[in-house]
């Protein structure tokens, strides 16, 4: 199973765009702007995206996604979330006003946007593994994924503030070789990350005790033009035993 990173960023700009992982070929989590950069043959090749939570720089391009499959006559995709992201998107994003409800059309029966129901601890079937909703703790209903691949298990914590349950959960997981975790906000922003449902490396740093050594730590969400400044504070923040870096759009991980 490969994870390729296709958008990482709290926000875009010349480079960088907004969150999005493509796993293998027919899975996305998120559809942030990052999708925006895979050729049309592959976006038609994705069936279903693992959505962490409503806010637009996570789900603002499954319109787009789903015209690719309008354009071409292709079967859709289904979007997994928890029933408050799914009311959001259906109130707000197919409203009609934004764009067409395109959970209804071009036939109720089979629309281009499948919405499922997915809840904490409830696991969606991959070609080549599996996807396990995580909490989160985010200012709009949230959650993390856990992919389970043939060898390795890859964990995203989606937008999130300090969430014990999210790193209880993964600590448990004996393949777990991955973790990409969002750090939004400098720690001298602390109070910000905390009001708006984030993280600062100090906030993040008490909650990985239960990571083993070495294990890898990507972080997501960085603010653009702040990368290489936000990752030195990173770096001098979290334990020296773990493998930190940055997660940009590119980056593979092979699971
Ligand atoms: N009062 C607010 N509550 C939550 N988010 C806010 C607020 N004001 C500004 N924001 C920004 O809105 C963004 C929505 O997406 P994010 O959660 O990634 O990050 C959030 C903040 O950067």
């Amino acid at each position: 199973m490969l994870l390729t990173a296709l958008g990482t960023a709290a926000g875009i700009g010349r480079g960088v765009a907004t969150t999005s992982f493509l796993v293998d070929e027919t899975t996305l989590i998120d559809c942030g702007s990052g999708v925006g950069s895979l050729p049309v043959e592959q976006l038609e090749k994705i069936e279903r995206v693992l959505l962490t939570h409503s806010h637009l720089d996570h789900c603002g391009f499954i319109p787009f996604l789903a015209d690719c499959h309008a354009y071409r006559d292709g079967p859709g995709i289904t979007v997994y979330s928890q029933p408050e992201t799914l009311a959001a998107l259906r109130a707000h994003l197919f409203s009609g006003v934004l764009w067409p409800d395109y959970t209804r059309l071009p036939d109720p029966a089979k629309p281009w946007v499948r919405l499922e129901e997915i809840t904490v601890g409830e696991t969606v079937q991959l070609e080549n593994g599996t996807a396990t909703a995580l909490p989160a703790a985010h200012s709009v209903p949230g959650i993390g994924w856990l992919i389970t691949g043939p060898k390795n298990a890859f964990a995203f914590t989606g937008d999130t503030g300090p969430c014990p349950a999210f790193w209880n959960a993964v600590s448990r997981v004996a393949t777990l070789s991955d973790v990409v975790s969002e750090i939004s906000y400098r720690n001298k922003d602390s109070a910000n990350a905390e009001r708006f449902g984030h993280l600062s490396a100090e906030k993040l740093a008490p909650l990985l005790d239960g990571l083993p050594d070495g294990m890898r730590l990507w972080i997501s969400h960085l603010e653009p033009g702040r990368e290489t400044e936000m990752m030195a504070e990173i770096r001098a923040t979290l334990p020296s035993r773990l493998k930190v870096d940055a997660i940009l759009s590119g980056q593979e991980i092979v699971l």
